[in-house]
């Protein structure tokens, strides 16, 4: 059976950049706009060249090579000819495949926004599509409004649609644009729309603020529309636009959607799909949101002792895809709520064979749980997890043994009369039988540990030269008095990239933090097989 073509829009750099706390140069806009080419989706808007610098450099050039790439803009004024809307001109001036007006299909919103009649804004939409046919470029109409207007009154709702695809527009897009729409009410206005344009014309841009985008633009696909607008990660207005990075799996993956119909997505560009949620994320500098479906890191996490066991002898049990589709992976974890399955995936996974029988995993295991009940919590802090294995295995040298640390932090008035807060630290280790003692200054008291940590560690010195701390986190367990400190700390090899967490816990925030930095020097020199 031949299956009907989907067109995926994505208005990350347009919607997207009208979310709070968003603002993308242009350079961005080229690195996000070649993410998009790589998940390969069929519209790229840029953005509303004329509204602003930024916008107007990025449509000096065309930016993309398989996507149309689409300029955003207002229909023509009330009362001048396209010719006199500089607004207008400046979208026929950009280099674009593609123009996507914005009309207003609300009586109300016409009356109070634009303060013209029905008629004129009718006018506006017709003219504003043909002005773009006439540039060769082709039109699309974001209905603004649309279902809210439809419900207000049908009848001229209905007439802007139709005036749209009349004059040619190649995509009538019917926009929640308050986005309070219930998907019911969706699937039973874009089938009634179908009286005045074909669903094969019909687009959906639904926003969040219910939380259904996803859901509204699968409902109004199965009622006929066949075009979807949405972003990178669901950012956009208020509450985002209709996530592309669920829609996308969801619509190659699921049936009815993967049965009757056709994305331009290729299965490597699915696969591809999680590092470009992530790397669009360092783009914005958010952190990956861990809980998003199919691309999130928990999207196959699985703590649960039963849940692990299950899904070990076949993964079926516990997931719904593989996490290889969406490039993804499965992660057992190893918590207080793990049994042996989960720790003895996690480490096959970090390359240690133990027989299931072995009794030395009921001893690790033990370990782990009464370490989580003290605050540990070994999910993140992969690094401080294998030492742990493998010192029960008996795997690991003692390098240096920690004999004291000091550290002492002091705000005085430095030699310019400038009041100065600084740290000094003093570590003795002994190494051999040796004892040496280093002492540094720091910006903080656990910048200045971790400078006398690793300032002299006699013949292992070498091996960790190359190492560097990127992150320290710190989180109070329980408040009050007798709260318990948990420090993450993540460090990195500079020639390698290669990164790795560390874990401490005590009621002290200074201990807490040597102790993960103890953890994360031991670990270089393991991997270093000093
Ligand atoms: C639902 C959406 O997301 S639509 C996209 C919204 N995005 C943006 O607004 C971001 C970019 N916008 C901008 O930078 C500015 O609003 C500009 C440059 C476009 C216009 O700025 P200004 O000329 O100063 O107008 P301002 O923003 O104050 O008001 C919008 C004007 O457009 C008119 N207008 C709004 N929608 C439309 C439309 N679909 N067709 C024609 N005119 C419209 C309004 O009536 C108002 O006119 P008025 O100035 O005569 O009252
Ligand atoms: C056009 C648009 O972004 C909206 O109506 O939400």
């Amino acid at each position: 059976m031949s299956r009907e073509r989907l067109y995926l829009f994505d208005t990350t750099l347009r919607d997207g950049q009208q979310t709070s706390g968003i603002d993308f140069s242009v350079d961005e806009k080229i690195a996000i706009a070649d993410l998009l080419e790589r998940l390969g989706v069929d519209y790229v808007e840029g953005g509303y060249p004329g509204a602003n610098p930024t916008d107007t450099a990025f449509f000096a050039e065309k930016r993309t090579k398989k996507a149309a790439f689409t300029a955003f803009g207002m229909t023509k004024r009330a009362g001048r000819s396209v010719s006199n809307d500089p607004g207008i001109q400046g979208l026929l001036e950009a280099e674009a495949d593609a123009i996507c007006f914005v009309a207003k299909s609300w009586d109300y919103h016409v009356r109070v926004a634009l303060e013209t009649t029905n008629e004129e804004n009718l006018v506006s939409i017709r003219d504003s599509v043909i002005a773009a046919r006439e540039a060769g470029r082709e039109p699309l109409v974001d209905c603004e409004h649309f279902f809210d207007g439809y419900k207000a009154n049908r009848d001229y709702a209905l007439a802007c649609a139709r005036e749209a695809y009349e004059a040619g527009a190649r995509w009538v897009v019917l926009c929640d644009t308050n986005g309070g729409t219930m998907p019911g009410e969706v699937r039973r206005i874009v089938e009634d729309v179908q009286s005045v344009v074909p669903g094969s014309y019909l687009g959906i841009h639904a926003h969040d603020d219910t939380g259904q985008a996803v859901a509204n633009s699968l409902v109004a696909v199965e009622a006929g529309c066949r075009q979807i607008q949405g972003t990178l990660n669901g950012i956009g207005e208020r509450c985002g636009n209709a996530n592309l990075t669920s829609l996308i799996p969801t619509l190659m993956l699921k049936a009815p959607y993967s049965e009757m119909l056709e994305v331009g997505i290729s299965e490597e560009g699915l696969r591809d799909i999680s590092a470009i949620s992530h790397a669009f994320d360092e783009l914005i500098n958010l952190s990956p949101d861990v809980h998003a479906p199919y691309v999130g890191a928990n999207a196959f996490a699985t703590k649960a002792g039963i849940h692990a066991s299950a899904l070990l002898k076949e993964p079926e049990t516990y997931e719904h895809i593989p996490p290889e589709t969406v490039g993804n992976r499965r992660r057992v974890l190893v918590s207080d709520q793990a049994g042996k399955s989960n720790l003895l995936n996690e480490l096959t996974r970090i390359g240690i064979e133990v027989d299931r029988k072995d009794p030395r995993l009921d001893g690790l295991l033990t370990d782990i749980k009464e370490r989580e009940a003290q605050g540990y919590s070994y999910e993140a802090a992969d690094a401080s997890f294998e030492l742990l294995a493998r010192r029960r295995l008996g795997e690991v040298p003692v390098y240096f043994d920690v004999k004291s640390f000091r550290v002492m932090v002091e705000r005085r008035f430095n030699a310019i009369g400038e009041l100065v807060t600084v740290s000094e630290a003093v570590v003795k280790v002994d190494i051999d039988g040796e004892t040496r003692m280093s002492v540094a200054e720091g910006n903080g008291p656990v910048n200045a540990l971790d400078i006398a940590l690793r300032k002299d560690l006699g013949r292992y010195q070498t091996a960790i030269d190359g190492m560097e701390l990127i992150d320290f986190k710190v989180r109070i367990l329980n408040g009050g008095t007798d709260a318990v400190t948990r420090v993450l700390i993540e460090s990195q090899d500079r020639a390698t990239h290669k990164r790795w967490f560390t874990i401490g816990v005590s009621g002290n925030i200074v201990d807490a933090s040597f102790q993960a930095l103890v953890d994360s020097v031991t670990y270089a020199l393991l991997k270093a097989g000093a």
